[in-house]
């Protein structure tokens, strides 16, 4: 019975997984990757990159990127219904899992949990904010940091 709920997670759902697509392109987890170290001095849009330059990659701001995404704040899961952009990183403009030798090698893993998890809440649940808060009112501001956090009200 599980096995086929799964199949079927994999096949369908294509909207839940834009949603969940959108999710990790504005709100990506680990907001800038990890550092890399450039192996050859180098120039990059005029400016010099010298030998050993810790490289930080901000996949927070190529995910908001107007010159890729119309809209970019906008959370818009439809934006990626029947694209072809995916996080295997081949598609530079969406890298919410890095990209190149040092990608996150638990990406399947990390999916199914995510897109697993969000189908049985939404499936066993009627959701809804509490005391008619409206959706358009939740504070959705983040904290930065190695991962990416929302931020408590308190602090
Ligand atoms: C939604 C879930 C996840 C997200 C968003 C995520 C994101 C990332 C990112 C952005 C990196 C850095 C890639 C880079 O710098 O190019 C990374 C690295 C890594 N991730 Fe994940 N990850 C997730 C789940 C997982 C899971 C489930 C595992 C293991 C079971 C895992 C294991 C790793 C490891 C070992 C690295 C280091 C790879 C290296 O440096 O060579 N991740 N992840």
């Amino acid at each position: 019975m599980l096995g086929v709920e799964i199949v079927d997670l994999h096949n369908e759902l294509k909207y839940l997984k834009s949603v969940v697509k959108e999710t990790l392109r504005l709100h990506p987890p680990a907001p800038l990757l990890i550092p890399r170290e450039c192996r050859e001095a180098c120039e990059i849009n005029g400016y010099h990159i010298p030998v050993k330059s810790k490289v930080t990659v901000n996949a927070w701001a190529i995910g908001r990127d107007p010159n890729y995404y119309c809209e970019p704040e906008r959370f818009y899961p439809e934006r990626f219904t029947d694209s072809t952009i995916d996080c295997k990183g081949s598609n530079f403009e969406y890298i919410p899992f890095g990209a190149e030798r040092r990608i996150c090698p638990g990406i399947k893993l990390g999916l199914i949990n995510v897109e697993l998890a969000l189908a049985y809440l939404l499936y066993h649940f009627d959701w809804e904010p509490p005391n008619g808060v409206k959706c358009e009112d939740l504070n959705m501001t983040e904290q930065f940091g190695v991962t990416l956090e929302e931020k408590m009200s308190s602090n």
